[in-house]
């Protein structure tokens, strides 16, 4: 998959964010968007997933050299965000099934498979509302890494974990990377660390802005 960015902007009301972002990401590079609290880094993500659209430049999408529409886009990403919410009314069982019918597994794992990665075993019937803080961000992350999608968007992937999850995560990002585009949104560098690629948004920032 390629991403290409040209001259990219966007604005909120009167203000800047972001103006004349060019850059691509390609397939099997994991990349760190990195900026201070308030600088950008969840509003490119959300451009990036098509969420959210574009002031001004554009952005265009590929696989396998065929172009993909933008709105098309949602198909070919996973994505786990402070602001994205679960359904809490399933069990962590029913969960898998229902985000399953959307977005496949990848190697074909098995729901209990996935819940054995997640460490989630014994909550399996358990009904998400009751999860813990960690154990839905467990969830979330396991969704999005697991899923069979060539691009992965994680944003504060860290969020609610503890030391014991932070080490999980990195392992299973690292599991789950090859030949993926991965764009992280942090400054936090453990969440971030193995991303051989770094964009800081504030190059981007309007000159009266940095
Ligand atoms: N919907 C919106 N309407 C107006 N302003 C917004 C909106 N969403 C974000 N902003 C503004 O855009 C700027 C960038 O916010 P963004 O959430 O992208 O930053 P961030 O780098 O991800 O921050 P953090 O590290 O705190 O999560 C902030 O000034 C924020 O107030």
């Amino acid at each position: 998959m390629l991403i290409n960015l040209s001259n990219l902007g966007k604005r909120y009301n009167y203000e800047w964010i972001f103006r004349n972002l060019t850059f691509t990401f390609e397939s099997g590079s994991s990349y760190a968007i990195l900026g201070h609290n308030g600088s950008g880094k969840s509003t490119l993500l959300t451009l990036i997933a098509g969420h959210n659209l574009p002031s001004e430049g554009e952005l265009s999408y590929s696989l396998s050299g065929s172009p993909i529409a933008p709105e098309q886009a949602f198909r070919q990403l996973s994505l786990t965000a402070p602001y994205l919410e679960l359904v809490e009314e399933f069990t962590l069982h029913e969960m898998l099934s229902f985000h399953a019918n959307f977005k496949p597994l990848r190697h074909n794992i098995s729901h209990g498979q996935l819940i054995e990665r997640m460490g989630l075993t014994k909550a399996r019937n358990k009904f998400v509302k009751d999860f813990s803080s960690g154990m839905k961000q467990r969830l979330k992350l396991g969704l999005a890494l697991y899923a069979d999608t060539p691009l992965l968007l994680l944003d504060e992937p860290t969020t609610n974990l503890d030391s014991e999850g932070i080490a999980w995560y990195q392992e299973h990002v690292d599991l789950n990377k090859t030949d993926r585009i991965v764009i992280i949104g942090s400054n936090i560098e453990h969440e971030y660390g193995f991303c051989e690629q770094r964009l800081h948004i504030t190059d981007f920032h309007p000159v009266s802005r940095r």
